[in-house]
């Protein structure tokens, strides 16, 4: 893929339009993913040598470290998932349950191929469906008049055609009516008229229904085992046009497109691009040879070790190696020390980055600053109510003020502070927006301060609502 090509630094730059600061995690991420790349330019049996070198960030709660793993990952089309460490310790967890984020990744993957493969065959597709939509509107006479004898139509008739038991060509009455027909669709005369048409039945069946909870834990499925050799079901519907040429339009892109190619170009991509980010490593990080708890924390990154250092997963897609995976895994690591993991898993993260808590001057760039910033994103959901608001500078740095002492006197949860807060500092004006009759508003630091300081200030109050 051409964006793998990306530099080290315009990768960074690429981040650097999202995440505010955290300039060290972003130059190894970026790193790590040139490594990528460079490997697979390297000859194969040299390739095999080279593993990914996983990369453990350090660092509190909301200060970027997800934010930047999955930009990455969107700014390259890798597939990427998420997975909290800690989920493997509850209860009813076992052992092999650590292998379904890579079922996960493999199905981020397929839904990924399979989008970019229906978005190049839509228009042909769309094409077929009309043409479905056409018949169904003019259906061929010999159809409706003599209605062939089923068997017939499945097993054939031995080949004794005789002439009058073809089917007559449709007339040229159909034909007319057809040219018509879809004159008048491709105009768009029609939307609006309901059709009846047969969809695919994806209601659960028998099968699944005996099928019960152990297959899914392989990550396996009666239907889809057996869904080849049953037939298919259908249902009819009533639809407008318009909403009938999406559902035909899918069930033709499905034909047209060649799933075996899907899944092992699914699986390819997870194999070589993905990228899984372990959250929360640090809780199954255990201080001294403790027993309860700490045994089975232990237990969680011995599960882990495997995977990271590389085995095959069975899925239902097939096995997937996760050799070249690139693992990154996240903590806050207050209490517990990136050294109290065990030290093969250690050594399995071999690139640290500490990620700083935001300092105020970053706050007020996290507001602003982002392509997708928070204040952006008001103004632009205001604007479909024809107010136009603004953040004056001041109003601004006294909502990152507030943040910054909310976090301070309650829980410091970084970034996410903001938006609670401009949620709660907006909330009368978007309840009341579609009956304002204002066209535009300045947010001052007095508006600010009117509609947050008494929660602000009170610690109670603001451990609730902010
Ligand atoms: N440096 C930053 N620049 C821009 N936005 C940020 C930054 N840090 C955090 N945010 C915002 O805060 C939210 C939470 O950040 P993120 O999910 O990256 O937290 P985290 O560090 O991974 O914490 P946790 O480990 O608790 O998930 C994000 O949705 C993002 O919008």
């Amino acid at each position: 893929m051409l964006t793998q090509a990306l530099t080290p630094r315009q990768i960074v730059a690429e981040l650097d339009k999202y995440i505010v600061g955290q300039k060290q995690a972003k130059k190894s991420v970026a790193v790590a993913l040139r490594n990528r790349y460079r490997r697979s330019l390297l000859p194969e049996h040299t390739q095999d040598d080279i593993v990914p070198k996983n990369i453990l960030m350090i660092g509190p709660t909301g200060v970027g470290k997800t934010e930047i793993a999955r930009r990455l990952a969107k700014l390259v089309g890798a597939p990427f998932v998420k997975v909290e460490a800690t989920k493997f310790t509850e209860v009813g967890y076992v052992g092999r349950d650590v292998e379904s984020m890579i079922r996960d990744l493999i199905e981020t993957s397929m839904r990924m191929v399979k989008q970019e493969r229906t978005e190049k065959v839509k228009d042909k597709a769309e094409e077929a469906a009309n043409e479905r939509i056409v018949h169904i509107l003019a259906p061929s006479q010999s159809k409706s008049k003599n209605q062939r004898n089923p068997f017939e139509m499945i097993f054939g008739n031995n080949g004794n055609n005789s002439p009058e038991q073809e089917e007559p060509e449709p007339d040229t009455n159909v034909a007319e009516r057809r040219r018509k027909i879809k004159f008048d669709l491709l105009s768009g005369k029609l939307e609006e008229d309901i059709i009846e048409i047969d969809v695919e039945d994806t209601a659960p069946n028998m099968m699944d229904m005996f099928a019960g909870q152990g297959n899914d834990q392989m990550g396996m499925n009666m239907q889809e085992m057996f869904g080849s050799l049953l037939p298919r079901r259908t249902k009819k519907r009533k639809l407008p046009i318009k909403e009938a040429r999406k559902v035909l339009t899918q069930e033709e892109a499905g034909k047209l497109i060649d799933m075996d190619d899907v899944t092992q170009e699914s699986i390819r991509r997870a194999e070589q691009t993905g990228i899984i980010f372990i959250d929360e490593i640090d809780k199954v990080a255990s201080q001294g040879r403790g027993s309860g708890p700490d045994v089975s924390r232990e237990g969680v990154q011995r599960d882990i070790l495997p995977i990271v250092e590389g085995s095959t997963v069975m899925t239902k897609y097939g096995p997937v190696k996760t050799d070249y995976i690139l693992f990154m895994a996240a903590g806050a690591f207050h209490v517990a020390k990136p050294s109290d993991l065990i030290p093969e898993l250690q050594g399995r993260f071999p690139i640290r980055v500490e990620l700083n808590s935001l300092s105020l001057e970053e706050f007020v760039s996290i507001l602003t600053e982002p392509q997708n910033a928070l204040t952006k994103q008001y103004v632009d959901l205001l604007r479909t109510e024809n107010i136009e608001i603004e953040f004056s500078d001041e109003a601004i740095r006294e909502i990152a003020k507030l943040a910054e002492s909310v976090n301070q006197n309650t829980e410091n949860i970084g970034a996410r502070r903001l938006h609670t807060i401009l949620e709660k500092l907006l909330e009368d004006l978007s309840y009341e927006a579609p009956e304002l009759t204002l066209e535009r508003m300045v947010i001052t630091p007095e508006y600010v301060r009117e509609k947050l300081n008494d929660i602000a200030l009170d610690r109670d109050l603001s451990q609730y609502i902010l």
